[in-house]
């Protein structure tokens, strides 16, 4: 099963996830806790019965496997009617159910399967028969994922449990390998201050694929970690439909779990190991505003400083220094090539095919930008005269930012940091057009020292680059996809979208004020100058 994007519904952006799993009353473990993980954390949660425990935060007294025809019908009576991005298996309980899911799955084929190989809950009751084990492995190898806690690994590699976190991992390995699928391993049952998670990717990918990714995490200091496994492996299986990434998804349900555990405490359930607080970080009222509309309000006095700088009111008079004028069009010509690449990134993290497509367009038109800029304005045909040069500060930090955030970030964080370049500076574009318009009413003969509607206005063909309706349409398809990664995104990942998008801002309204900076740094004494970059 695999690794293909997920297609999630394109209108709600909300993935559908089942969950397959046991019954826990006591509403921590189990579907109970699947429900509320695939909720809290972006997913329309459906669940099919395997078992029913008798269970409490103290343990479990009975279990009831209703019989497996019965399963089959509860699951194809799903798969009959709704899309099913996501699957994610819990306790299975004995061979026959384990069976019965895996014929299933043959059947269906949903895209991606995250399996938890429940065997004993943290009470220490048996949650599965000895001789399942073997049908759990048949299963295990249909699955895109396999989340076995320490002691599961170990029974399913046929070892004593790891003592160590370097043992787990080479236990995690030879699990890969046997089941030719990727592993997560989690180290909650470790001694230790910290609580790592590993992922290990499939032999397949292994070579030349991605390498282990660790993800580190702090111990919460609590004894209510009922549940943990069952709501880690729905909010993984929740976030790869949306996210189609696989560290990603895990990172994000990983520190979504570190909160559900850190408010654990704040629940009074039970007098035994209690469940974690699934629904810790509240309704996020974010869930339902725009990021658009978020997102410009927040940078309100940003834009008032950007249209205000000195460098657009000379390009509107036409008396801005042709060599201030130089310096930007070149850092546009270098910044432009990494911005590029950044646009290629967001397409390769794309969850679908037509916002990948506009990702990639928008790289190769930014790619014919830069060629265009050499071949024109930089040519020194225009009087415009500039050197190779290097990439100024603003630049620099600029791009580096970007750079930063398509390495480590989410889609939804870099949609949100290459969109001020869309848009503002297509209000920047706006503004200039029309103040220049307004000029050319106000002052119908002109000005003297000055141009005028009569004379030539050096700068009317750069200004005539900003009414590209290309461009304007690109803005709109660009917003529109923030907005939808941001209905579609964590509360973590929708904080972290809005501080990558105000860190583009500042650096966009920076970049338009550089070549004054830059001409301010000239005049300063020699050790302020910044590497000489004209000619
Ligand atoms: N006290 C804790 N603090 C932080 N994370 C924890 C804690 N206990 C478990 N985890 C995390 O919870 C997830 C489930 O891990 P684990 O307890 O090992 O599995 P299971 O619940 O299947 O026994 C893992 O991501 C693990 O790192
Ligand atoms: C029905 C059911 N399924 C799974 C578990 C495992 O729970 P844990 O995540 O605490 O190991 C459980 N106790 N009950």
């Amino acid at each position: 099963m695999d690794t293909a994007r997920t297609a999630c519904d394109p209108i709600s952006g909300i993935p559908n996830i089942l969950s397959i799993a046991g019954s826990d009353p006591s509403g921590g473990a189990g579907i109970q806790a699947d429900i509320k993980s695939i909720s809290a954390t972006g997913g329309y949660a459906m669940a099919v019965v395997t078992a029913l425990t008798a269970q409490n935060t103290r343990g479990v007294t009975a279990v009831h496997t209703p019989p497996t025809d019965f399963l089959r019908q509860q699951l194809d009576a799903i798969a009959e009617d709704v899309r099913i991005d996501a699957v994610k298996i819990g306790m299975l309980g004995s061979a026959a159910v384990a069976r019965c899911v895996g014929a299933w799955l043959d059947h269906a084929r949903p895209p991606v399967v995250v399996l938890d190989p429940v065997m004993v809950a943290t009470s220490g009751a048996r949650l599965l028969d000895d001789d399942a084990v073997r049908a759990v492995v048949d299963l295990a190898r249909r699955a895109s994922l396999v989340t076995p806690n320490i002691a599961e690994l170990a029974v399913l590699v046929g070892a004593d449990p790891a003592a160590s976190w370097s043992a787990a991992l080479e236990q995690g390995r030879v699990l890969a390998v046997r089941l030719g699928t990727r592993v997560l391993v989690k180290g909650g049952h470790l001694p230790g201050e910290r609580c790592p998670d590993a992922l290990i990717p499939a032999p397949q990918d292994a070579t030349g694929g991605p390498d282990t990714v660790v993800l580190d995490g702090c111990r919460v200091p609590t004894e209510n970690t009922h549940g943990t496994g069952c709501s880690l492996s729905s909010a993984i299986a929740t976030r790869f439909a949306v996210t189609g990434d696989w560290p990603t998804a895990v990172r994000e349900a990983k520190s979504w779990l570190e909160g559900a555990l850190q408010g654990a405490d704040l629940l009074d359930v039970g007098a035994g190991s209690g469940p974690v607080h699934h629904f810790h970080a509240g309704p996020d009222p974010r869930a339902h505003q725009r990021f658009t509309e978020l997102a410009w309000r927040d940078i309100g006095e940003l834009r008032r400083n950007l249209l205000e700088l000195p460098f657009l009111t000379a390009l509107m008079e036409g008396d801005l220094p042709a060599t201030d004028f130089a310096y930007y069009l070149q850092q546009d010509a270098l910044y432009l090539r990494d911005y590029s690449a950044v646009l290629a990134r967001a397409a390769a993290m794309a969850p679908a095919e037509d916002e990948q497509l506009f990702w990639l367009s928008a790289a190769t038109s930014c790619l014919q930008t830069e060629a265009e800029l050499h071949r024109t304005w930089l040519s020194g045909k225009t009087g415009i005269r500039a050197g190779e040069g290097d990439a100024g500060p603003v630049t620099r930090a600029y791009c580096d930012h970007l750079r930063a955030v398509a390495g480590r970030g989410s889609y939804a964080e870099l949609v949100a940091a290459v969109l001020p370049c869309f848009w503002l500076y297509a209000a920047v574009g706006d503004h200039v057009q029309e103040r220049v318009q307004e000029r050319v009413q106000e002052r119908p003969q002109g000005r003297p020292g000055g141009h005028g509607p009569s004379g030539p206005h050096p700068y009317a063909a750069w200004i005539a680059t900003y009414a590209d309706p290309g461009f304007a349409e690109a803005t709109a398809r660009a917003k529109q996809i923030a907005d939808g990664a941001h209905r579609r995104a964590s509360p973590v990942e929708r904080t972290a979208m809005l501080a990558a998008f105000r860190w583009s801002a500042a650096y966009e309204r920076d970049f338009f004020d550089a070549p004054r900076a830059r001409a301010a740094a000239r005049r300063a004494p020699a050790d302020l100058r910044e590497g000489a970059v004209l000619a």
